[in-house]
């Protein structure tokens, strides 16, 4: 169990369900503003797509909300803690035990087998993995017959299911993916999101996901729309012809 002993713990965060809070949120590169004051909770167990035209602010959304970045204005928390206070070392830390990634490059390392890649995020804190919870993950994922395999000896879709068996390794409160099925057939897709919609119900992951695709976005509970940096609008139950028509009006 991390303990939290920097930053800012806002009162009765500890049985908070909120997992990630962002509050007037901006970030600017000179002249741009990539975020203009962007607020939204993101509670414990759910699902939410974040969605946008190209330029409208995602990636650096996703780079703020989850620690890679610092906002220029605002207050991020995870878990309680406002990251904005925490030193570099602290930010990779509580970035490293508490938070999985996923990226439409898989990122796995190609010198390590699929069981170094997935355990890496352990590894690095000196901790190793719990056998029964490898277990689960590597059977969650599909790839129990797998493991001694490099990621060369891989399908795109593979690669990507030990990329989220690496996220979920750590147990992490938050999940952020950043368009995990662009590379994807639609087939290997639809796995690829069931299992994201599985670690949030039945693990009570958060998961926040950037994607330009409505079918993906109606994985989600709800789907936020991002514009020139501000969220415009946002819809719960989403449909993917919902979202399509949100979509283009945008
Ligand atoms: N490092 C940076 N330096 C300067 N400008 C940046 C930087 N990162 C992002 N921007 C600008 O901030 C705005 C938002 O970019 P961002 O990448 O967050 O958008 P996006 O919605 O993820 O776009 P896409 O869908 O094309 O990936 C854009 O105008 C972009 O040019």
């Amino acid at each position: 169990m991390t303990t939290m002993t920097a930053g800012t713990t806002t009162a009765g965060a500890a049985g908070s369900q909120v997992a990630v809070a962002l509050e007037s949120v901006t970030k600017t590169y000179g002249p741009v503003r990539a975020l203009n004051g962007v607020s939204r909770t993101f509670r414990r167990g759910t699902f939410t797509a974040v969605m946008g035209p190209s330029g409208s602010g995602k990636s650096t959304f996703l780079h703020c909300a989850s620690g890679l970045d610092r906002p220029s204005g605002g207050v991020v928390r995870l878990g309680g803690v406002d990251i904005g206070r925490l030193s570099e070392t602290k930010r990779t830390k509580l970035r490293r035990e508490r938070i999985g990634f996923v990226f439409q490059a898989f990122n796995l390392i190609p010198s390590m087998d699929v069981e170094q890649n997935i355990t890496l995020p352990l590894r690095l804190g000196g901790a190793e993995a719990e056998p029964a919870w490898l277990d689960e993950v590597v059977r969650r994922v599909g790839l129990a017959d797998r493991l001694r395999h490099r990621p060369s000896e891989l399908s795109g879709g593979q690669q990507q299911r030990a990329a989220l068996a690496r996220a979920l390794i750590t147990r992490p409160e938050v999940v952020f993916a950043d368009e995990p099925t662009g590379a994807l057939d639609p087939r290997t897709a639809r796995d690829m999101l069931r299992m994201l919609r599985e670690a949030a119900d039945l693990t009570g992951q958060t998961i926040v996901l950037v994607t330009h695709d409505p079918v993906a976005a109606a994985w989600a509970d709800s789907v936020v729309f991002l514009s020139r940096g501000r969220i415009v609008d946002e819809l719960t139950a989403p449909s993917a012809a919902a979202v399509m028509d949100r979509w283009e009006t945008l």
